[in-house]
Parts: C-alpha cells; structure tokens; sequence
C-alpha cells in the first residue's frame, strides 16, 4: 500500500515534470508531505520565478508574543488566507508550523520555523516571507536569531490574558533591532477577553497608540485579514541590490542525512544561483550550492534567490559545526564585509546524560550530536560517572530546554537515558587569583579546599533580573516565593490603567534571584501559587559572591558521583534531609543493611538506614512449577542487568529516574 503511494506520487511528479526534491526521499512520512506541497504547487502552475520578487513587494516578518498567546494559531491561520496550504492539507488541530512530535504534544514552539507565502494586493503580488518563534523564556535565543532576518514584527498579546512577562521582552528585543511592531490583540472571541482595557495597557506599557492595535481571532479567522494588510502597509520592505557582490546571511541550519547542512539564508545582495561557488566568511571555507529554494511551506527549490529573499540553501557542507549561526557568505573570489553575527546562546543550565544501559553509550553519543545539530544552542562534552558510566555534559538554556530536547532524544532516536540534576555554571575564585567555572558538581571545590591554605577562595553564582506579572491579590504570594529563593532587590509597580476597577489591577515585580533557584521548581510554584495567572520572565544579571557547599550522597558509605550537588548553605540541611528522604523511598531492599547519608565534606547532615531483606524470588512457588521459576529468574535476571552497582548496593534505573525527575 506504502509502495504503491509512493509510486503514485513518483509518477505524478514526472508527469508535471518535476524533479523530487532529495529532502522528500528521506522517509515515506516525509516523502508524503511534501509531494503533496509540492504538488499542490505544481498543479496550481504556481512556477514561482523569483525575478518577480524584487525587494518593494517582499515583506519579512516574525511573530513575537507570550508563550500560548497564539502564535503558531495565526500563522496557520496567514498560510491558509494566502493559499500556502489548504484546511486539508493542515488537518485537523495541527498546527503546520510546529513540526517536531514535541511541539504538538505539548502545545508549544521549539523550533523556530520559517515559511513563505504569496499574497495579491491592488494588482500586486506580494512575497511574505514568516520566520515563527517559540514562546518559552528557555527559547529566547530562537527569537533574537529569528528577528535578524525580519524588518518587522507582529507583536501579538491575549486579550484575555493582557501583557505578560514576556511580551515586554520580546517587545525589547525586536525594538532594539530597530524593527517596526504591529500590535495585534488575538483571542477576541473569548468571553473573558478585554480588548479595550489591553489595548490601553499596550498603550501603558509599549506607548503602542491603541487605534494602531489590530483585533483579531486567530481561532475563528475573524481580523486575519487585517493583518495581512498591515504587514504589507506598515513593514517596510528589505533592502539589497542584485548587482552587488553576493551577501547572504545564514540564520538558521538543520542536518539531512543525505543533503548534509540545509541552511536558511537571507540574501542581503546580489543573487544565489545553483551550481555558485561560496565561501564563508567566518571558516574561509567554499562550498558548491546543489540546491535552494523557498520554503512554502515545505522545501520548494527555485532558479535562485535574490535581494530580501529568504530560503533554503543545500550545499557541499557536510559537517554542522561549519554552519555558523550569524555567518555570511559570499561568491568566491568577491569577498565582502560580514554582517553583525549573534550573541552565541549561553547555557545556563547544564546536567549529565548517560544511556540506561551503558553499552549504548557510543549510540547516544552519535544522537546526541545529531540532535545538536538541529539544536545549536544545546553545548556537548563528554563526562564519566563512577556510578553511571559513560555519558554527556550538557549544557542547555534551561530546564524547559532540557525536558524537550530529552524528549526530542526519546522520540527522535528512540534513547534511553538518565538525566542527572541540573547545575548552574558557578565561578571558583581561586587563591593564585585564577577564576575556574564550574558546571559539574563533581569539580566543585571541597570545604576543606576553602579553609586557609586550600586552593580556593570563594565561589559566585550566576544571578538573573527576574520579572512576574501577576493579578495584584497574588502579590503577597509571589513575594514570599521570591524571598523563599533567596530573592533581594524586590521592586514593583501597577500595570493598572486608568478606568480599570481597582484591586483588579495587575502588578509588574522584579527581583533579583540566584539562576540556580530558577532551575528547580520555581516555575511550578509560581504557576501553582497564582492559580496560573503569573507571567515570568528573566535575563542575565552577572555573578554574586555566595555560600554555596557540595553535597555528596553516600551509600554503604561510597559516595554517589552521580547524585552530588552544589547547594546553598542555608538550605544544606533541609535539602540534605529530602534527598536522603527521596533515596530512602527509591531504593529496594537489598541482602544487607544500607545508611544512606548526606554529607557536607566530612560531615554527615542526614541519615537514613534502609533494613536488610532476602531477595528470594522464587520463594513464593512450590512445587515442580519449573517453568515458572526459571520465568522469575530471568525477570530477576534481566531487571539485575539494569542496575547500577554502587558500593556493593544495588540502584534500579528507576531510583535514578525517580530521584532525578524531582
Ligand atoms: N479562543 C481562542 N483560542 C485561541 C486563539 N488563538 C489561539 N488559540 C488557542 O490558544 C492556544 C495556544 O495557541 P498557539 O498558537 O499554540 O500559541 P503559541 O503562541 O504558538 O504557543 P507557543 O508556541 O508555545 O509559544 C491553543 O490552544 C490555541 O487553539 C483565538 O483566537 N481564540
């Protein structure tokens, strides 16, 4: 049935002949989706020659919002108003932008996508070219880097919801590149919604002019139109010469196995064609283009692509570290001067990754480097844990970062794995006056390396400049949860606007908060205790001098490489005392009697001590029942395969699995 679908759609491809783009080979999900794109293309003769788009009927825009405000929901909603797919072709709740399993599980954007669309207005046809951008704090870098390559942005707030953390800094970011914002106010349609009072909010916040702000329903279409409209007539349009020498400017890269690199570029000037020789002005390196085109949605090659235009470039560049995210290219042998890069994404949060079963190591390690291919904010190192074996640091941007891209290694490359507790890089002051970070409990100084005459002198912490916006009578709530994690510098102001009833009202606090008080379940807590209605949101503040301790986990007096940790030491003992709790409960019984203990240094902080049991499994069956013995032997055989052996106690997968998944 698959092959013959398949064939089908060879067929067809040649009748209109046109040639099958190699992306579309990779899997028959993939062959399928996009024929039927590219296709439907071909069937409607829309034979796009990019000569027709020069740069005053091109638009480039981003849509910039709040996790959950509706995003991916208005770019579908622009593809289908413009034609770029079909409600068919859409089907039923997907969004088309959100292609990863993870994304449409969850509901939230990951990946930054791009996407092209055509749209006719007074006689003119347009070419919007839309770069979508995840929502999540985590994913900030995804944005900055999507806004590179846009003139404009649409700046989308809930109705319903109003402004939230993370609309300001998004309206930031996009300001700052000098794009031009159009305000939209999207879920009209709900019965909470509160255009009016948003719009003066917008006002309050942006100084955006409420009658600029368009209203829309991105659920039901209601306003889309509009909008289209507005990118069209407020954005302006990029700016390029094809004459001059050849600039393209990479912004984002994914890895085929059979093409190698795929990038998507912007062309800054001059004109990518097939068969051009380019070089990159960051690695010197040349490469040979063996395809490009435009994504529309999916991979539609064209002749070539010229000033303002953004699309995919396939070429000789098999290794994804030569992809320079902020790159600029040029035509072999016409050097140009390279356009401002990115700031490179910083990990704040890093943890190790081992396979469940360590033979599989060198097979997750591959993974790994596939998946951080499409995933470039993502840093990779090895690490070896007595306890765990082989594995991974890495480095993430945060914990949201972490959970999907362990997800993305789960559904992607079908790996196993433990995660380890998640530390932030701390700065070791040593005495010699060298300064080392430290992102793995493991190198963590010991106590005794503090005392007089030990290498180090102090540690420091990485801080963050947090933001909440939150309902005025959760404010008490939310600043005891400051202060719980180690809050200072609280300050606050009312986003009330005039008019509105009063205790109604929404407040804007900030706080200065140790990032590794964020990492754990801050977030949780703060969701939980503003009955979902806080916002949050945070930057980069530096680095602060604080009392942090390693602590280790000792079991049958050895210590747990892999369960050590850097805490706070006002919170050593109750953290101590949980986690030893946790171990306690996760643990089985074993042949002989097992402590389990916290230590700070020499100091034990905690106890436990888990009694002796026999671990008989066929104690239970009598009688000649050999075959049901020999079934219990071997479950017991094959449940001993999956333990890791520490200090003689034996831990199932599932005690690192509990313990670490908080
Ligand atoms: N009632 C209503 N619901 C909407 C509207 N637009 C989006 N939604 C819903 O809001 C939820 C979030 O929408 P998304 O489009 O996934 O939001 P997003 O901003 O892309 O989310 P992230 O990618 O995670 O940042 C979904 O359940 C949508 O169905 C709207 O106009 N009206």
């Amino acid at each position: 049935m698959l092959e013959s679908w398949r064939r089908a759609c060879l067929r067809t491809f040649q009748r209109y002949q046109r040639r099958v783009p190699q992306s579309c080979l990779s899997t028959p999900q993939r062959f399928f989706s996009c024929s039927a794109a590219c296709l439907a293309a071909v069937q409607q003769k829309r034979v796009i020659r990019m000569e027709d788009y020069p740069c005053e009927v091109i638009r480039n825009f981003s849509i910039i919002a709040h996790i959950d405000h509706g995003k991916s929901t208005l770019a579908d909603r622009l593809l289908e108003l413009t034609g770029t797919i079909t409600k068919q072709e859409k089907g039923l709740n997907q969004q088309v932008l959100d292609k990863l399993k993870v994304e449409r599980e969850r509901g939230i954007t990951v990946k930054a996508q791009t996407a092209s669309m055509f749209h006719e207005k007074s006689g003119t046809r347009y070419l919007l070219n839309l770069i979508d951008t995840p929502g999540h704090v985590d994913f900030s870098w995804e944005v900055a880097r999507s806004l590179a390559a846009c003139q404009g942005a649409l700046l989308l707030v809930d109705a319903s919801q109003g402004v939230q953390a993370q609309s300001i800094s998004v309206f930031h970011v996009a300001k700052e590149k000098g794009l031009t914002i159009i305000p939209v106010l999207n879920k009209i349609d709900l019965p909470a919604a509160q255009p009016e009072v948003v719009a003066q909010q917008m006002e309050s916040t942006f100084g955006i002019n409420p009658a600029d702000v368009i209203k829309i329903s991105a659920k039901t279409g209601k306003g889309v139109e509009q909008v289209l409209h507005a990118i069209i007539e407020r954005i302006p349009p990029p700016a390029g010469n094809p004459l001059d020498p050849l600039k393209a400017f990479l912004f984002d890269s994914s890895y085929d196995r059979y093409r190698g690199v795929i990038s998507l570029m912007s062309i800054q000037s001059g004109v990518l064609r097939k068969g051009d020789k380019i070089a990159s002005c960051f690695t010197r390196k040349k490469y040979e283009v063996t395809e490009l085109g435009i994504m529309y949605p999916e991979e539609v090659p064209t002749d070539c692509l010229r000033p303002g235009q953004v699309g995919f470039v396939a070429c000789s560049m098999k290794e994804s570290s030569e992809a320079h995210i902020g790159d600029t290219f040029y035509r072999v042998g016409q050097p140009v001067d390279p356009m401002p890069g990115f700031k490179p994404a910083k990990a704040m949060v890093y943890a190790g990754v081992y396979p469940v079963d360590s033979n599989d190591f060198l097979k997750l390690e591959e993974s790994i480097k596939r998946l951080s291919l499409t995933d470039r904010s993502v840093e990779v190192t090895r690490e070896t844990s007595s306890a765990l074996g082989q594995g991974c640091r890495l480095g993430f941007l945060g914990t949201l970062h972490m959970d999907v891209f362990r997800q993305r290694l789960e559904d992607e490359y079908n790996a196993d794995v433990i995660i380890t507790a998640p530390t932030v890089p701390y700065k070791v002051l040593h005495r010699d006056g060298k300064t080392s970070i430290v992102s793995n409990p493991t190198d963590f100084p010991d106590p005794a390396d503090f005392a007089s005459g030990g290498r180090a002198k102090a540690v420091q912490e990485p801080i963050v400049k947090a933001s909440i916006i939150v309902p005025e009578k959760y404010f008490s709530a939310m600043m005891e949860l400051v202060f719980e994690h180690r809050g200072t510098d609280l300050d606050w102001q009312s986003l009330e606007v005039a008019g509105e009833a009063s205790g109604d009202g929404r407040v804007l606090m900030t706080a200065t908060l140790p990032l590794a008080e964020i990492v754990t379940d801050f977030f949780d807590k703060l969701k939980s205790r503003s009955s979902g209605f806080a916002s949050f949101d945070y930057e980069d503040a530096g680095y602060q001098t604080s009392d942090m301790r390693k602590m280790t986990f000792l079991l049958n007096g050895k210590p747990v490489d892999a369960l050590a940790l850097i805490v706070h030491a006002d919170k050593a003992e109750a953290i101590g005392r949980s986690w030893v709790e946790k171990l306690f409960k996760v643990i089985p019984r074993q042949l002989f009697e097992i402590p389990i203990q916290a230590a700070i240094g020499g100091k034990i902080i905690a106890r436990r001590t888990l009694s002796a049991m026999r671990a008989d499994v066929t104690a239970g069956l009598y009688g000649g029942h050999y075959e049901r013995k020999l079934k219990h032997l071997n479950n017991q055989k094959e449940s001993k395969r999956k333990m890791k052996r520490v200090g003689k106690v034996d831990l199932p997968q599932e005690a690192f699995y509990d313990l670490l998944s908080k």
